[in-house]
């Protein structure tokens, strides 16, 4: 009989685009028992048969060979070997994503090279008899006489803390050692990255109805359609939460892994604090402030069913839970689960895959959930379930909307109306805390009017036009529509550019307002610095902190009871911004930052200031009305067919050489076009746009042109189809070499 033939078809462990896809190598007999898919192998590779790390993604069976192949040259049996759900998704991704295997394959199996980080311990070998005895004994060696007296209380120690603390030198501890007093080990110990931090246990309160009500519904729903997600609505403050802490602790009960996603892990250190403090070290956290080391060791932890309970911001998806029971989603709208950088996956995607293959159930939480997610409850593929009461008892905040037009007419030009300095003053005065919101990412010029309000705004996207300076035009940067600068006001007077103010200057505007309070700023320029969100949030819970200003790093899950005053300094700055869920992004803002007002007993207050009250993202965030203001922007998505009405594909060009960026863009939009035309889609051209300068036009001297799709009657997938197969594999014929091209289906950011 004729001996089967075993081919691996394997990924090398490379970036280059042309080493993209699989390779087959011989399996040799010793290791065809041992090899499975998924591992990490060795191949020789190229003319001089380097040796190669590469991922087995499958194994096939052979009669003979078509060509003569390579063979594997070793397992790397220590590696982390993928699952079959892994892999799997590693191929989902490659062609939803348009990104590489190996880009896929890094999300699953991180490239961890540091090693496991060894101690060297001692250990004392007498009882303290006779331990007391030694060091009356040892007058002439007062250094081992002292490390003895410091192990007599702790017994054992790790070297280097004992020579720190004794100030002994290394030989006391080696003539200890020969002595047999004591004895040395090396050990492998973990590098906790809670090790300096308290944990307060976080006791399991009296669900109240609301929540034992959702809590039934989501628990009677997935005995039903395990596989159908949950989209849990509750407004700020209603505990949700707990939700998730009692829907973990059933499935830890289970043996069963959880991966809980939040925004930005070092926003949210309130939600850590209450993971750790109900389910204590088997709760593993998984971030980029971890070193190297610590990250390893748990995603260790992790892999081994040694921490069952996974927290972390959108990476934290690819944890590898081998037994996984549910995803929660924290804040689902937040644009930080959309990954800006190859491969560009949102993480409620991947966590839909991951459950769909692994069995998993899927829960999304948020207070102001993103359109696509309602829209879905609404056509019931996910099953919606709300809290509509704030758990501790409190209401939601009154907001009063302050027309800032009308203030500087009145003569205050200030950041601060009359009504904010009213509040601000009435709640220092009872001891309160408050929260101070300036939304500082302007960074297009608009045109706009201070006197009405007035932006202009492209007739055909409904989006802010952005002001070029040097042309002297309006753009779209859309559908790259020119208008010319307007010389005054079409709807009233004079027209001007408009300028925000920074946090910095709203600190100094405050300090002097309050001289006699302690004013803080959370911002980026602050708290760049490791642990420096948390040194500031803890100062503000223990009240060494009066009022807070902060970008919307501050908006979002902090829980402070004693803060009944939120002020929005100017709602406009995100509302104005060139894309189209602006106005979804201001509601969102808007609601998470008013809900930091009032979570205690005490009523909350909070007071927004924009040129445009009449926006119905701000009064139906002013009144929190979350179902109407989807039910309007629904009509303004369809009308201009955005998300959900559509799919968009974005493509980015840079080049250091402005001349060849906007050639490549322009080319390939054509090309683009006749493609489609030839495949029959002719009259739907218009939904390849006319490229343009992206909002941030250049970065680090390299220019930037953006051409969006938007998928409406051209299929999706054929759409992404042609942008791989022209301006991926074959962008040689398009585009210089001096021009990169990134590809990005389903952008979050557009521009
Ligand atoms: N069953 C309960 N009984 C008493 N207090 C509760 C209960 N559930 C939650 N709380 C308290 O209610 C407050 C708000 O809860 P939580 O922070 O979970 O709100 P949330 O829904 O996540 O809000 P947000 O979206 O604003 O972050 C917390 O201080 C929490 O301790
Ligand atoms: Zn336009």
């Amino acid at each position: 009989m004729k001996k089967e033939i075993l081919i691996a078809q394997v990924i090398l462990d490379h970036y280059h685009a042309k080493l993209d896809h699989l390779f087959d190598y011989l399996i040799p007999e010793h290791m065809q028992t041992l090899i499975q898919p998924g591992m990490q192998v060795t191949v020789p590779f190229g003319r001089n048969n380097r040796l190669t790390e590469a991922f087995v993604m499958s194994i096939k069976c052979r009669q003979k060979m078509d060509q003569p192949l390579k063979e594997l040259a070793h397992i790397s049996e220590e590696a982390y070997v993928m699952t079959a759900a892994q892999i799997e998704m590693v191929r989902w991704m490659k062609k939803s994503y348009l990104c590489r295997y190996i880009e896929g394959i890094r999300c699953f199996v991180p490239n961890h090279r540091t090693g496991k980080k060894k101690v060297i311990w001692v250990h004392c070998q007498l009882e303290s008899e006779e331990l007391a005895e030694q060091q009356i004994k040892m007058k002439r060696a007062p250094m081992q006489q002292k490390v003895l007296e410091a192990l007599q209380e702790i017994r054992h120690a790790p070297l280097a803390s004992l020579l720190k603390m004794t100030g002994a030198p290394n030989s006391a501890v080696k003539a200890l050692a020969a002595k047999g007093f004591i004895t040395i080990s090396e050990e492998i110990t973990r590098r906790n990255p809670f090790k300096d931090s308290v944990t307060t246990p976080y006791p399991e309160p009296r669900l109240t109805h609301f929540q034992e009500r959702a809590m039934m519904l989501i628990r009677g729903h997935w005995e039903k359609k395990p596989e159908i997600p949950v989209l849990l609505h509750g407004i700020t403050g209603s505990g949700k939460t707990e939700i998730y802490l009692q829907l973990i602790k059933r499935t830890l009960a289970q043996q069963q892994d959880s991966i809980l996603l939040v925004p930005e892990i070092a926003l949210t250190p309130q939600m850590v604090q209450r993971f750790r403090g109900r389910f204590g070290d088997q709760v593993a956290v998984l971030h980029s402030h971890l070193s190297e080391g610590e990250k390893l060791d748990e995603w260790g932890r992790i892999r081994r069913g040694e921490a069952r309970i996974v927290i972390g911001p959108r990476s934290a998806i690819f944890a590898p839970c081998q037994n996984l029971g549910i995803i929660i989603i924290d804040e689902e709208h937040e644009h930080t689960y959309k990954s800006e950088q190859a491969p560009r996956y949102h993480a409620t995607e991947i966590a839909r895959q991951r459950c769909r293959l692994e069995k998993a159930q899927l829960l999304l939480g948020s207070a102001t959930p993103s359109l696509e997610s309602y829209h879905e409850a609404e056509h019931q593929k996910i099953l919606l379930v709300e809290l509509k009461e704030r758990a501790a008892g409190g209401r939601l905040p009154q907001v009063e909307v302050v027309d800032l037009r009308k203030e500087a007419r009145e003569g205050n030009r200030t950041l601060f109306s009359r009504s904010l300095i009213a509040a601000l003053e009435h709640c220092l005065g009872k001891k309160h805390q408050a929260i101070l919101l300036l939304n500082r990412r302007a960074f297009a010029t608009l045109v706009m009017c201070p006197q009405c309000g007035y932006v202009a705004k492209c007739s055909q996207c409904d989006i802010s036009m952005k002001w070029h300076r040097k042309e002297r035009v309006l753009k779209c940067h859309y559908c790259g529509r020119r208008e010319p600068v307007p010389e005054s006001c079409p709807m009233c007077g004079e027209l001007v550019s408009f300028q925000g103010a920074g946090t910095q200057k709203v600190e100094e505007g405050l300090q002097l307002l309050f001289p006699d309070h302690v004013v803080a700023r959370m911002d980026q320029d602050v708290t760049r610095q490791k642990g420096s969100h948390q040194a500031i949030l803890e100062r503000f819970e223990a009240k060494e902190i009066d009022l807070l200003v902060g970008t919307q790093m501050i908006a979002k899950g902090l829980d402070f009871p004693n803060v009944t005053v939120v002020g929005i300094l100017l709602a406009d700055t995100s509302l104005n911004l060139p894309d189209f869920r602006a106005a979804e992004k201001t509601f969102q803002l808007m609601t998470q930052v008013a809900g930091r007002a009032g979570r205690g007993m005490q009523e909350g207050k909070v007071i927004l200031q924009t040129f445009q009250p009449d926006h119905y993202a701000v009064h139906l965030s002013a009144i929190q009305d979350y179902h109407r203001f989807y039910q309007e922007e629904m009509q303004i998505r369809q009308r201009f067919l955005y998300p959900p009405f559509s799919r968009l594909i974005q493509v980015t060009f840079w080049s250091e050489s402005e001349e060849a960026v906007a050639k490549a863009a322009h080319h390939s939009a054509a090309a683009v076009r006749f493609i489609l035309e030839k495949s029959g889609y002719g009259e739907h051209l218009e939904e390849v746009m006319e490229p343009g300068p992206a909002l941030i036009a250049k970065i680090e001297n390299r220019y930037r042109y953006t051409l969006l799709m938007k998928s409406v009657k051209i299929p999706f997938h054929l759409m992404r189809k042609t942008v791989k197969y022209l301006l991926m594999d074959g962008r040689d014929r398009y585009i210089s070499p001096m021009v990169t091209v990134t590809v990005d289906p389903d952008p979050r950011i557009v521009g």
